[in-house]
């Protein structure tokens, strides 16, 4: 590993310096410098393949960085003291591994043995993830969100300092999944650190404070959802809903105000316009009053930046 060692600021869980890691040929992640501050919500979006689940594992320590350095939890990840760190540590891998024979909470009394945290916050973790009344019951009647709760419930244990989770609301239902937000608010609250993968990129737009869009082992783009709207500069789409008798006057008059020409739909006109030009957009259709039916702008979606950025 280089020489190189991130600066450990103080309040900083996370600092990744020329992180790099090649399969052969292949560099699945390629010279990324990251920090995350402590107690953020951090998302981590690509495409397959992109080196999301290869960035987790270096964090974690289960993958060696063919070159570049880590530190987690203000420790040098791979050092001597890593070891005594990763009890700070919390995982939820894509794919959690559980064992069939065994029930809910003999499945966390395996992984707290591993993890060597206490036994007795096992039930209140089941109940944490809504799995109190299946506690009992084999991991193999589980079904796919069920599973999924429980890897949670494990990645909990021992109150992890910092929370790596890997697509963590895949086969969960709209309940679950707002449940489990709830509970990774109340753990920010607590300065708990969370990084996210998700391909749901919906689900990550409200509830992340900022992320790092992937691409082919490097970070494209980091920010908030707001200064990657500022950066990707994407327009505005603005529905007007107008009687066909006013449709003319209103186009004039935004073609003049953005320098956009606006398409008409069936229900009036739609204009695809720069950020900036919004208020011009009002000042424009001020002078039609009511004879303006209904309005409806549409910010550029996390997706829609996704698209912009990682094609
Ligand atoms: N152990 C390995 N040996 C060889 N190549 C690997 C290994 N692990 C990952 N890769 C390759 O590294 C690249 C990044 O994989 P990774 O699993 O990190 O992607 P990802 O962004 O998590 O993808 P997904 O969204 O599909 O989970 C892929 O091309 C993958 O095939």
């Amino acid at each position: 590993m280089a020489s190189i060692s991130p600066a450990s600021k103080p309040g900083t869980a996370i600092s990744l310096r020329g992180v790099r890691k090649h399969f052969g040929a292949l560099h699945a992640v390629d010279g990324v410098d990251l920090d995350i501050p402590q107690g953020e919500i951090f998302g981590l979006i690509g495409h397959n393949g992109a080196g999301k689940s290869t960035l987790f594992k270096m964090m974690l320590g289960l993958l060696t960085p063919t070159s570049g350095s880590i530190l987690v939890a203000g420790t040098p990840v791979g050092g001597r003291n890593f070891r005594a760190a990763r009890r700070q540590l919390g995982y939820l891998p894509e794919n959690v591994v559980l064992y069939d024979n065994l029930d809910g909470l003999e499945t966390l009394h395996f992984f707290a043995r591993l993890k060597g945290s206490p036994l007795a916050e096992c039930s209140a973790m089941l109940d944490k993830v809504g799995l109190a009344h299946a506690g009992k019951r084999p991991v193999r009647e589980y079904s796919k969100g069920m599973r999924q709760r429980l890897g949670f419930a494990q990645a909990l244990l021992g109150r992890p300092r910092v929370l790596f989770l890997d697509e963590p609301t895949n086969g969960l239902d709209p309940q679950a999944i707002r449940d489990f937000y709830t509970t990774l608010r109340d753990l920010q609250q607590q300065g708990v650190t969370i990084i996210i993968t998700s391909h749901i990129l919906a689900e990550l737009q409200e509830r992340v404070d900022r992320l790092a869009i992937l691409v082919s082992g490097k970070v494209e783009a980091l920010g908030s959802v707001h200064e990657l709207r500022e950066h990707t500069g994407l327009p505005l789409v603005v529905e007007i809903d107008l009687a066909p008798e006013d449709c003319h006057e209103a186009l004039h008059a935004l073609h003049v105000a953005t320098g956009v020409k606006p398409s008409q739909t069936a229900s009036g006109l739609q204009l695809q316009c720069p950020r900036e030009r919004k208020m011009a957009v009002f000042a424009a259709l001020a002078p039609l009053g009511t004879r303006v039916q209904d309005l409806r702008l549409h910010e550029p979606s996390l997706e829609d930046m996704f698209f912009g950025i990682s094609a």
